[in-house]
């Protein structure tokens, strides 16, 4: 295997920053009001704490003690390493902390302690419920399951009733200990034991996603990749950006990554097999690596990944991968024939093409989230002055 490698951290800025620091602020704009930022030890809740004003889209991380769920959230953002979560302490009050990494991938992660009660007054689960994207219900596979698998029948019955549109996503989680013929008879018990429990309450219009997912993998990014997806509305477009891109480049598959958490927020319509999908997680490891190590000029550079970011890796099938800056916080990586990476100016126009593409898909998004906020404000404005009386000037 052969591969090249190319990052500059340079600090300054020249023309082409413009565009991504337009990016960025506008960005940072758009959220302003909702700046709810803080880290998981900060954002410790009171469990009636109140998000009245809050846009960002919620997933719950919910399960039974000790299944895993604080792991999961250090593993995929935190880049904690599988053993070190043997070490974490139980959590025993809601955890709440923002992802931003980008544009497209931009939600809140709340993570319950595992003895939560819905029976509790001061557990307000309807306005929990109320602002949530996707549930995702835990359960350890290595652990007999009967008790969360009812656990999970009233979790998402209490969801459902609150807010209907919430994805429910099943992590039967922990499997890295079980052979592959074990695995598919766990999913397929569990399956049908929660199925069977939303039928006989007459509920079967509830539908529940299943994963069997892994920290010491990369099963859960995997996983947590098709989560956060669901999440995007801009899916469909992405998918059609990339399709089109793929087509006319001589491209046999193409992800767009976070690159900071390796969840994939979209791939053309081609099916995705693990080990490619590994492979990609490796190449980013690799490009970020080496970046740190030699890459950083300053104590405030931040994250070793800018516009001139690129990798190309030669795998020795005859098959390249080539991985290139799309925004500040995204990369695609592609995977092509050797014979088709000769027209490699080719595929960097298309790229560009692409790139910008992007950028205007980003733009409307922006737009959508400042017309929000300006209506928001001014529906604000009239509660705080019923009769019109204009706001005292300070
Ligand atoms: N084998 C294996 N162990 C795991 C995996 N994920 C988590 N664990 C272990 O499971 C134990 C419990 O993990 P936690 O993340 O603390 O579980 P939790 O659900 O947050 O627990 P509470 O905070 O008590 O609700 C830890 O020792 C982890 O190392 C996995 O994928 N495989």
């Amino acid at each position: 295997m052969t591969s090249e490698a190319h990052s500059t951290y340079s600090e300054e800025e020249d023309g082409d920053e413009e565009a991504m620091a337009y990016y960025d602020d506008d960005d940072l704009d758009a959220f302003a009001d909702e700046d709810l930022d803080c880290s998981c030890e900060e954002g410790v809740l009171g469990l009636s704490d109140p998000f009245g004003g809050e846009v960002k889209p919620r997933i719950l991380l919910m399960g039974l003690r000790r299944s895993g769920k604080s792991s999961i959230q250090k593993v995929v953002f935190h880049k904690m390493s599988p053993n070190e979560t043997l070490f974490l302490e139980s959590t025993n009050k809601i955890c709440r902390e923002d992802v931003s990494n980008s544009s497209f991938v931009s939600f809140q992660i709340w993570d319950f302690p595992g003895q939560i009660d819905f029976f509790d007054p001061t557990f307000d689960y309807e306005m929990i419920f109320r602002g949530t994207g996707a549930l995702i219900f835990v359960i350890d596979s290595q652990d007999d399951y009967v008790e969360a698998l009812s656990r999970l029948h009233l979790t998402v019955t209490r969801a459902y009733k609150v807010n209907p549109n919430i994805n429910f996503e099943v992590f039967i989680h922990k499997v890295d200990g079980l052979s592959d013929d074990h695995k598919i008879e766990k999913q397929r018990d569990i399956h049908k034991r929660a199925n069977d429990d939303l039928a006989d309450a007459a509920l079967e219009r509830i539908h529940l996603s299943f994963y069997l997912t892994s920290i010491y993998d990369h099963s859960i990014f995997e996983a947590f990749s098709k989560v956060v997806q669901k999440l995007i509305p801009q899916l469909p477009t992405l998918e059609n950006l990339l399709n089109i891109f793929i087509s006319n480049s001589g491209i046999e598959k193409a992800f767009l990554f976070d690159v900071v958490s390796k969840i994939y927020i979209a791939t053309d319509s081609s099916p995705v097999d693990m080990q490619t999908y590994e492979l990609c997680c490796d190449m980013i490891d690799v490009v970020i690596d080496i970046s740190c190590i030699y890459g950083l000029t300053g104590e405030e550079a931040g994250i070793p990944y800018d516009k001139e970011s690129m990798a190309i890796i030669r795998l020795n099938n005859t098959t390249v991968m080539y991985l290139k800056e799309v925004t500040k916080f995204l990369a695609l990586v592609c995977f092509l024939r050797e014979e088709s990476f000769e027209r490699k100016g080719l595929i960097d126009y298309n790229f560009h093409c692409f790139r910008k593409a992007i950028q205007e898909v980003f733009d409307v998004r922006v737009k959508v989230q400042k017309s929000r906020k300006l209506l928001s404000q001014r529906r604000w404005s009239k509660q705080a002055m019923p009769n019109g009386t204009p706001a005292p000037q300070h």
